[in-house]
């Protein structure tokens, strides 16, 4: 958790130092194939795309354009593969994950370089998503021999109730931009270690680092046909998704986005009945007690909000402070957030990068400039940093939100914190609750009762208390409402990948 706390220091930390110093670059425009059935390969079109740096627009990678042609090819390939993957031992299983565990840590700076360079992100966050990702790898890959059945005592003496988890099949994992590793490597590891095959398709905008994991998995020895990555176009994205969801040999779905895109893969994966996890957006409530420890709230906020340049779905979305501290409160974070440095991820000391791309510079843009339409009132930024770049939003900071206005009832995916005051704990809890999304939530008290209290009746999946990073590994993550289905990391994150077989041995002596 630490690793992104860091990119709240003043000043770049000495790993920081040591990861710009390395002067490891990915070269720029590098024809990087796709893998498929243990073969790196182009696109059977032949269509390539490029990836952009959203820092100053430069080409820093071309890709595959693959469609469905090469899709299916993959699913085959996975089908194939699962046949015997699914008898590996869970020792074999765990000890290929932790040799692609060790190959990630070995290249750690790399990954991290290739992620800055598509998506924008402050190396030091890049490098913090490195260490989260392989976290996951390196838990299930310890899980993998963990996981065990059940004999349930039977009320018939001739019977014996025998109970397995065995893998589903091959599972298609379609992930966002906004962590390209971690995203990844909390579903494929969790499938791979129960002795599910893989078919990824990551996003347009960041499929680089999708590749280079890949490459290590390789490395680390999973059989042709476990693991395939499928790059594609946005244009191509919706097909390729359709057939994942749709083809008999997929047995499951595990999606991190929007939840328009999750509403989508719902209906598509409803004929077939697929297994399908979703990650879906949140609208998180922060809340602000009068007992809470105020530069605990401040720094937390901060982590919160501004980790990825808001671009987080668990980041906080409309805090709420209780109006005996709302000044204080206010004063603390603005102090805070214009210390804050902005620019191009690779530079020392940069905290905030770009957005990823025009449609989310135009998204936050417009949520702003609504507010500010009907009211709100811009304390810091508000604006585009056009002196940085094409996608830069400055750290904004807005007060008078009212429920009228985008940014209260949607997710902001950008670096603008809405302050809204409220009197009680019941109003706090009521406008927390009055939302169809729930996925993360955050509060701050020193008051133990209201600790116990307001945890319960939040409306979310996860709930922060006194802390603004909740992610991690050994945790299950993942959102009531319409923010999603089942769990991620943890104990849990295995079961969207396992079905339960009862086996009854009967007419026993
Ligand atoms: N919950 C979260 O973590 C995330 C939430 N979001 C929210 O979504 C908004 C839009 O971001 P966006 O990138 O458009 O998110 P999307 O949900 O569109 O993209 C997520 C992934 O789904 C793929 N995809 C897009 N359309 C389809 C489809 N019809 N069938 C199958 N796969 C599809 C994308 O591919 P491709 O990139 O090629 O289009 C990408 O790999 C953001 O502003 C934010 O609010 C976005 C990302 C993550
Ligand atoms: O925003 C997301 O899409 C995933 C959340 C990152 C995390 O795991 O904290």
């Amino acid at each position: 958790m630490m690793q992104f706390k860091t990119f709240l220091s003043k000043s770049p930390s000495m790993q920081t130092i040591r990861l710009i110093q390395t002067g490891i670059k990915s070269a720029p425009g590098q024809y990087e194939k796709a893998y498929i059935n243990g073969q790196w390969s182009s696109a059977i079109s032949g269509e390539t795309f490029d990836v952009f740096n959203p820092a100053n627009g430069q080409v820093v990678g071309k890709v595959p354009d693959m469609n469905t042609d090469d899709t299916l090819v993959a699913i085959n390939s996975a089908f194939k593969a699962f046949q015997s993957w699914k008898n590996t031992t869970a020792k074999e299983r765990s000890q290929i994950l932790r040799r692609w565990y060790n190959l990630l840590v070995e290249n750690q700076n790399k990954i991290a370089e290739i992620m800055t360079a598509e998506s924008g992100k402050p190396l030091i966050e890049s490098n913090g998503e490195v260490t989260y990702g392989n976290s996951f790898v390196e838990w299930f890959s310890e899980l993998a021999r963990q996981i065990r059945g059940d004999i349930i005592p039977s009320s018939f003496p001739s019977k014996k109730i025998l109970v397995h988890h065995q893998p589903i099949g091959v599972v298609g994992l379609i992930t966002p931009w906004n962590f390209p590793h971690a995203m990844i490597a909390r579903k494929a590891a969790a499938a791979l270690s129960v002795g599910c095959t893989v078919v990824i398709k990551p996003a347009e905008d960041t499929p680089l680092t999708g590749i280079e994991l890949v490459k290590y998995a390789e490395e680390a020895g999973f059989p042709p046909g476990v693991v395939n990555i499928v790059t594609s176009s946005r244009e191509n994205a919706p097909d390729v998704g359709r057939l994942l969801c749709e083809n008999h040999l997929v047995a499951g779905i595990s999606f991190t986005g929007s939840t328009t895109v999750g509403r989508i893969l719902y209906k598509q994966c409803a004929y077939g009945i697929k297994r399908l996890g979703l990650e879906l957006g949140g609208n998180a409530p922060f809340i602000v007690f009068k007992s809470a420890k105020l530069d605990t709230a401040v720094s937390s906020a901060l982590v919160s909000k501004f980790r990825n340049c808001g671009q987080t779905c668990v980041a906080a979305n409309r805090f709420l402070i209780q109006e005996d501290v709302f000044d204080d409160f206010v004063e603390k974070l603005v102090e805070r957030v214009k210390l804050l440095k902005m620019g191009n991820g690779s530079d020392t000391g940069v905290q905030l990068g770009p957005l990823i791309n025009q449609p989310q510079l135009d998204k936050v843009t417009n949520f702003v400039n609504d507010a500010v339409s009907k009211g709100a009132k811009i304390i810091t930024g508000g604006r585009p940093a056009t002196h940085l770049g094409n996608l830069f939003y400055e750290p904004t900071i807005l007060t008078g939100i009212t429920p009228d206005m985008i940014v209260y009832n949607e997710e902001i995916f950008g670096p603008v914190i809405c302050l809204t005051k409220f009197k009680t704990e019941e109003e706090a809890l009521q406008i927390s609750n009055c939302c169809d999304v729930g996925l993360a939530g955050y509060f701050f008290s020193e008051d133990i009762s209201q600790i116990f209290r307001v945890s319960k009746n939040m409306e979310v999946g996860m709930v922060g208390v006194n802390e603004g990073l909740i992610s991690c590994s050994e945790a299950p993550f993942g959102g009531v409402k319409q923010s999603g289905l089942g769990r991620e990391g943890s104990h849990l994150g295995v079961e969207d990948y396992t079905y339960v077989k009862y086996t009854c041995i009967g007419n026993l002596s």
